[in-house]
């Protein structure tokens, strides 16, 4: 099982500023030529934290703060009945610097009420629209037909909304 993380900068949502979200176009790898937030695998010994920090910097070149990260979902991606990715989800409103295209991605600030859901996985479009407005989630999404992922089919999924998620990570 991989474990994965996804780390979504928010900004604006002051003085009638919109609110907005920082997405990458994913230019290579699982889920190339969709949009998703900074993120990737875990390394060894690194917890969900570092991860999401170390790959906000490599991705987009934007440093956040691991304490500032607030943990807004836990996602289990099922392939053909078994676990595939466990994904952990941060927000965070304070980052330092610029975002900057890698060869990863490409970063774009999108106004939380136009984030492109049908250039983004299936599942994104049920549960983060509810983490942009500030709620938790925890919820298990079964894709079919074999490797890779971004290949398979989106046949089911079950959420919970506004709970408690652990506080281990
Ligand atoms: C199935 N529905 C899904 N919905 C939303 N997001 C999904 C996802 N499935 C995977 N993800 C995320 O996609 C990234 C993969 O990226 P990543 O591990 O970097 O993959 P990639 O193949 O590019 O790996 P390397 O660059 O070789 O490490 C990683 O953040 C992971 O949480």
């Amino acid at each position: 099982m991989i474990e994965a993380t996804l780390c979504f900068p928010l900004r604006g949502d002051v003085e009638g500023d919109a609110k907005e979200v920082l997405l990458i176009e994913k230019r290579r790898g699982l889920g190339q030529g969709w949009y998703n937030g900074p993120g990737g695998k875990l390394e060894a010994d690194e917890t969900p934290r570092e991860c999401a920090v170390r790959e906000t910097r490599e991705e987009v070149d934007l440093a956040v703060d691991p304490d500032d990260l607030e943990r807004a979902a836990e996602l289990t991606f099922v392939l053909d009945g078994e676990t595939h990715t466990f994904c952990h989800v941060y927000v965070t409103e304070t980052f330092e610097g610029q975002p900057r295209e890698s060869p990863e991605a490409r970063p774009e600030w999108v106004a939380i009420e136009e984030v492109p859901y049908d250039r983004m996985w299936e599942d994104d479009r049920l549960w983060l629209p509810g983490v942009l407005e500030g709620r938790t989630v925890r919820g298990e999404f079964a894709f079919e037909g074999g490797r890779p992922l971004d290949e398979a089919e989106f046949v089911g999924h079950d959420l919970e909304w506004d709970v408690p998620l652990s506080e281990e990570f």
